[in-house]
């Protein structure tokens, strides 16, 4: 134990200097202090902490922990924690962060915190390893902390900290704690084992954890890995939270990388994509809609027929969630586009304009003054099926690999019965039409046995139903 004045005279400390510190979290006035011993500690200060009339300021009084604060280390919590104070001192616009130096490992020190680690690597806990170097288990003095919170004008606060002794000590060196508030940190699997130790060798009281803030949103990262090949988070959030079954029903199709084509039709109970009149507005609802610009935001390009541009005027860009607007081709062989059309006058994302070869001259010429318009002659003969085989080439040969056939049903048909669908969406919504535009048809079997299969997955969209058929699963092997 050492004598209370030389560790008052340690922690007597003398305000240096004061600036604008801007950070993540907010800007903050940032106190430097030059204590009895020499070490230099500050202060993140912002609104009026020593004013009473609001109650006590939040306070934290944080260790440095190079590694965790500076290093973004995971062994511990210490980053997360100083991330969490700064945060809910924003958050209320008034508090004090005390960042204390000098205090590394406990106060050991950052080399010998790092021994500690490795014997911490061969199994013995953050408490073992400190008494195993001959070493304080906790070295901490709160004086100084205490010192810099009086010359603030601070005497009693909400202390944000999980350990009852650097509450007990701050009260001993003259600190009002009129409460001890809990941070909630990221439930990290790295420091799992040294927040259980704390709480149950060190007596902390437990650490509310929470999802890590800072992992990415799986949206994003469904996104990030179609367009870009990044790796996928793992599916630990699991179906029933809204991450998780975006992360299960989109993940084969942002993971599988290109080449991939994918289909989407929503039809009638029925079998209808459309009344008679040909309106198609709208036959499913509005979560079928975002599920199809999820679709859209995951591939590089989606293909429509020209009747469904004629029938529906439809603008194909992503707007129902965040995403990039794939390239929209407009499969047109006989070159008959209606050039009122939205899309041809939509700037937003590129248009190609795929038209048989003899038309490709006159197409041209009628969309030369726009800008996002390019005409593609389809390569080799555009009848029927055979269409199918240069859509996909011409469109490859652009760098588009990822393809949507959107509509109308008579394409995503067409595609169906060339074998070049890996993947089949089909809503179904709950309506009869009785008679009108038909759904899904294709040069069908005799037999049901002889039916086409394909393993499928199913998501309830609202109250429509979609199913997703892995076509390329029951494909036959190119010969
Ligand atoms: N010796 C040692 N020190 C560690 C270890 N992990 C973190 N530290 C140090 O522990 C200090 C932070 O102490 P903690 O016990 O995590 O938390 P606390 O400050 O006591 O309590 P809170 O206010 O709840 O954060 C920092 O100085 C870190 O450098 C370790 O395994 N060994
Ligand atoms: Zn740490």
């Amino acid at each position: 134990m050492t004598a209370p004045s030389a560790r008052a005279s340690r922690a007597a400390v003398q305000q240096v200097a004061a600036t604008l510190l801007p950070t993540a979290h907010g800007t903050f006035a940032l106190h430097g202090f030059r204590a009895g011993d020499g070490t230099e500690h500050v202060a993140l200060v912002l609104g009026d902490p020593a004013g009473t009339e609001a109650g006590p300021p939040l306070v934290r009084v944080h260790s440095e922990c190079l590694t965790g604060d500076a290093l973004g280390s995971w062994r511990c919590d210490c980053g997360d924690q100083l991330d969490a104070a700064l945060r809910a001192v924003a958050a209320e616009g008034r508090g004090v962060v005390v960042y204390l130096r000098g205090q590394e490992g406990r106060g050991i020190g950052l080399l010998a915190k790092v021994e500690a680690y490795a014997l911490q690597d061969a199994g013995a806990d953050t408490v073992d390893a400190n008494t195993a170097l001959g070493l304080p288990v906790d070295a901490r003095e709160y004086d100084a902390a205490a010192a810099v919170l009086a010359v603030l004008g601070v005497s009693c606060v909400r202390l944000m900290s999980s350990n009852p002794a650097k509450a007990a000590a701050l009260e001993a060196a003259g600190v009002e704690v009129a409460e001890v508030v809990g941070l909630v940190v990221p439930d990290r699997p790295t420091s799992a084992a040294y927040r259980r130790t704390k709480v149950e060798r060190l007596g902390h009281l437990p650490v509310a954890t929470a999802e890590d803030p800072s992992a990415p949103d799986p949206w994003d990262a469904l996104v990030a890995a179609a367009h870009g090949g990044a790796p996928l988070p793992p599916a630990g959030e699991g179906p029933g939270t809204a991450g998780g079954d975006l992360l299960d029903r989109y993940a084969p199709l942002a993971a599988g990388g290109a080449p991939l084509v994918v289909a989407q039709v929503a039809q009638s109970l029925d079998g209808f994509t459309a009344a008679r009149s040909g309106d198609a507005r709208y036959v499913s609802g509005p979560a079928d809609r975002e599920h199809l610009h999820r679709l859209r935001a995951l591939v590089d390009v989606v293909v429509v027929g020209v009747r469904t541009v004629a029938a529906d005027d439809p603008l194909l860009t992503v707007r129902a969630c965040p995403g990039p607007h794939p390239v929209r081709a407009v499969l047109d062989p006989m070159g008959r586009a209606p050039l009122g059309a939205t899309l041809f006058g939509d700037p937003t994302a590129p248009v190609l304009w795929l038209v048989g070869a003899s038309r490709a001259t006159a197409a041209a010429a009628a969309v030369a003054d726009r800008a996002h318009v390019e005409v593609v002659p389809l390569r080799g003969c555009t009848s029927g099926e055979d269409v199918v085989g240069a859509v996909i080439a011409d469109l490859a040969a652009r760098g588009l690999h990822r393809v949507l056939v959107e509509g109308g049903a008579t394409t995503v048909s067409r595609f169906l019965a060339a074998g070049a669908l890996d993947r089949l969406w089909v809503t179904t919504a709950p309506v009869l039409v009785g008679d009108g535009v038909p759904g899904l048809r294709f040069e069908g079997a005799d037999l049901m046995a002889d039916a086409l299969r394909a393993p499928s997955r199913r998501f309830v969209l609202g109250e429509d139903v979609a199913v997703e058929l892995d076509l390329a699963a029951v494909r036959a092997p190119a010969a």
